[in-house]
This record gives structure tokens, sequence and C-alpha cells, in this order.
């Protein structure tokens, strides 16, 4: 049966087919002419073919010139890739800074009751309104909300929930090392003091975060946390608290000079042996002064002179061993042995100059020297900063007994030493392993090293 086209102008029964693509049919030439400027809109290039090879497939209704716009579809249906950077879920486009507004999103979209909760943490608005970050928040999450999402939250509001965000929240890392920002009601009540009582983990599968005492807490005293970098110097972790926290800190260890005498942040004096020191470390625009000849530095150059080294310490190849060892030589008279820079390159160097066991043989000596030597310093400053069960502790006598053990082996295997003073290493660095183990347990990434350290210590023994 033969179909019965019409003419899409007068609806009539059709003959004249248009010569380009065939299908449409005309009752007259001149309805044709009339139609054209829609057919040819209508009219598409391509049109999909079958064949038992290729099952569906597309072809050209026409010769197409080079260039030619070919085809412009809407999608059909439209989502992100299976793995992919965080997009725009509406125009898929990377959505990093606009991902920003999640987690403030999530807080204005809270349940009244638990917005109220939320709006009782401190914030501190009104010392962030100006500044260059929230700036920033204006773009990055203020417009967002409003003008691309639409919703309806006043900008303070908005802004009002970033500041209690940047003030209460921790940075929190889950099993595959995501990284995310969550506020703990109950955790968020801690103090910030900068030799603290506490230390936390997270549950890298629930993200719950787990807190424990690095030391002995009385009854009645705070349980504190850190806010800032507990081995930065006084200047920087107050400099960092202000604009972070907007607090000025003003605990036992900020108040004082000498930082419980690892002098942190102080120089050696150009005139003499003594250190040069804040005369009040609550002011930062005090001066400072030598605790020997009493010669006066202003504040500004202090900070100077510690942004220079800062910025040295920034461009040196971190993984180079001689680069960091360069540093310390450079300054050896001019920063005290626990300056904060120094505790830093000097750690950097503990992790460096580690080895595996197999390998012990193949590590320099001098090396392995160097590192029992850092791990032994660096212990010494712990415990006056870090002291207690805190990681980097556990991290420090984990060093320790695997160089102890890498360097015992390899002395007692080139007869350097005697059987005795193997024995004695081997039995000291139980001591510190043990110590260690007990501190590192809860730390899920640390932890999973410890039965081969031990495995490996155990062999050490059982061969004496
Ligand atoms: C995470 S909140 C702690 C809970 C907060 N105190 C509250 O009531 O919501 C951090 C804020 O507490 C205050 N804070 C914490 N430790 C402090 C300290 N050592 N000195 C002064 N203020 C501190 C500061 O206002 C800081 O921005």
């Amino acid at each position: 049966m033969t179909d019965v086209k019409y003419c899409p102008i007068c609806t009539k029964s059709a003959s004249l087919p248009c010569s380009s693509c065939k299908n449409a049919v005309y009752c007259s030439q001149e309805h044709q002419l009339s139609h054209s400027p829609e057919h040819k809109h209508q009219r598409s290039p391509v049109k999909v073919a079958f064949s038992e090879k290729y099952g569906r497939y597309l072809i050209a209704t026409r010769d197409l010139k080079a260039g030619e716009l070919i085809l412009r579809e809407s999608p059909f249906i439209l989502g992100p890739k299976s793995f992919t950077l965080p997009v725009c879920l509406g125009c898929h486009r990377e959505f990093s800074k606009a991902y920003g507004i999640l987690t403030p999103l999530r807080c204005l979209l809270l349940a009244n009751q638990d917005k109220d909760k939320l709006n009782y943490l401190q914030g501190h608005l009104q010392e962030r309104y100006n500044t260059p970050l929230y700036q920033g928040y204006r773009y990055g999450v203020v417009l967002v909300i409003k003008k691309m999402l639409k919703l309806p939250y006043e900008e303070e509001d908005i802004l009002n929930v970033c500041a209690i965000l940047d003030t209460n929240s921790f940075d929190v890392r889950g099993a595959s090392k995501q990284r995310a920002r969550a506020i703990y009601y109950q955790s968020a009540m801690m103090s910030h003091d900068c030799s603290p009582n506490t230390r936390h983990t997270f549950d890298p599968e629930t993200l719950e975060i787990i807190l424990y005492t690095t030391k002995f807490v009385p009854k009645g005293e705070s349980l504190t946390a850190t806010y800032t970098q507990t081995l930065w110097n006084t200047t920087r972790r107050r400099a960092h608290l202000k604009v972070a926290k907007c607090f000025d800190c003003s605990c036992n260890r900020c108040s004082d000079p000498t930082e419980f005498g690892t002098y942190a942040g102080s120089i050696k004096c150009s005139e003499c042996s003594g250190f040069i020191c804040s005369t009040n470390p609550l002011d930062c625009i005090a001066d400072w002064k030598c605790n020997n000849c009493g010669e006066i530095t202003l504040a500004n150059e202090m900070t100077w002179n510690d942004e220079v080294i800062r910025s040295e310490i920034r461009s040196l190849e971190l993984t180079d061993p001689n680069e960091l060892e360069g540093f310390l030589e450079r300054y050896k008279n001019t920063l005290h042995e626990t300056n904060s820079h120094v505790i830093e390159v000097k750690y950097a160097l503990t992790q460096l100059y580690s080895g595996e066991y197999g390998t012990a043989d193949k590590i320099i000596t001098e090396r392995l020297e160097r590192r029992i030597e850092f791990c032994r310093e660096l212990l010494a400053v712990a415990e006056k900063l870090d002291a207690g069960a805190t990681k980097w502790r556990g991290q420090l006598l984990l060093n320790l007994q695997e160089a102890l053990v890498a360097w015992a082996k390899k002395e007692f295997k080139q007869k350097n030493i005697t059987k005795t003073l193997l024995q004695e290493n081997l039995n000291m660095a139980t001591e510190y392993l043990k110590e260690a183990a007990s501190i590192l347990q809860v730390d899920r990434d640390l932890c999973t090293a410890l039965p081969k350290h031990m495995k490996n210590l155990k062999m050490a023994v059982k061969n004496l």
C-alpha cells in the first residue's frame, strides 16, 4: 500500500517531492517555494541508516561542505561521568570554588533546633567582615547561593555560618585520605593552648572524631587542643590564631619569651653569645632584647628576619638532604639549635634519613648517626613543647628505634661495636618502640607500620 502524502501548506494530497530530502511532498511548485524557508530549517543533513554489519549508523542526506554545521542537539539525559572531579551538577564545569558553598549550605539548611545550636557557637563575624577572606566569600559563597542557586538567604546569615565554620571546624581526613571539614559540637568547645593536653584522630570510615588526652589532666583543668601548629614560634602562632580564630593567645608558652627554654623564636645576638628574645611576647610590636648584653632589636626587624628564613626554607628541595644540611650549616651561628626553623629542618632530615631494615647495611653510618642525634634532640624539644603521648613524640620514638637498630646491626657486622653494645642498643630500641606503639596504636595511618618494626626488632634480638 502506498502512503498518501499531503502538502504541508494546504493539506491537500500531494505528489511533488522535495528534490533535496525526498520526504516532503507538495501539491504545487508554488507551495513548495512558500514552504522552503521553514523546510530548509527542518531538513537534516544527516539521517540514520541501518545495515547488518553496523546496525544503525549515521549518513549524510546531502553533500556537506567543509565547515558546515550538521547537528545541534539537546541532551536526552545528562549527568556527571563515573569518575570525575567535583563538578556543578547543573553545568558540569569544575566546581572548585563553588564546592566551597556546600558546607555553609548544609549549615543554612539545618532544621531550626540545630540551627539555633549552630548559631550558639562563636563566629567572630564582626572581626572577619572586611577581611580579604570574607571579601572572597562574598563571591565564592554568597553570590553562588543567592544568584546561582537563587536561595533566599541574607548575605549576613551566609557569612555568619562561614564564620562559625572557620572558628569551629576540624580538618578531617578519612580512610582514602579524603579531606573535609566538620564541626564536632562538644570537641569544638575545647579552648586552644599552644602546648595542648589533648590530641585527636578520626575514624576513617565514620569520620567520628576520637579525642585523647596527651598528659595527666587534673580535675577541674581545661582540656585544650591546638588550633595552630605546635612547632611554629610564638610570633607565627599568635599571628595565625589572630587571623584564623580571632583571638590573642596568652597561654603560658606564648607568655614565656624563651618558649619553655627552647628559644623557638630567637636568633643569636650579633654582639655577644646571647639570644634575642621578645621583651613582651604578648605584644607583637614590643622590642626584642639580647638576654646577655641587652642589645635591642625592633619587632619588625625580627619579623622580617623570620620571613626571610621561612622563604628560604620554602625554596629548599625538601627531598634533598644536602640542601637541608646546607641550611643547618648556614644558620648554625645565627639561630638557636632549637629555633623553630631549625626544628623543622632537622625533623625533615629524620624522615629523609630513614631506611628499611633489609637495606640498612647500605645506609651510610654518618646519616644513621645524624638521624639518631636529631631524634634525640627533637625528643628533648618535644618534652618541653609537645610532651606526653603526642603524635610527634610517637613518630620520633619510632624513627629513633629504627635508626638505632639499623646503626647497631651495621656497626656490629663491621666489627665496630661489641655484642654487648649491640644488645644494649637493641634493648634501648625495644623500650622506644614499646612507647611509640602505645602512643601510635590509635593512629590508623601510623599504626600499620608497627607490626613490621616489632617483627624486625624481635628478629634482631633473636639473632644475637
Ligand atoms: C572552637 S571555638 C571554642 C568554643 C567557643 N569558646 C564557644 O563558646 O563557642 C574557638 C573560639 O573560642 C575562643 N578561644 C578558644 N581558645 C582561646 C584562648 N586560648 N584564648 C582566647 N580565646 C579562646 C576564641 O574566641 C575562639 O575563636
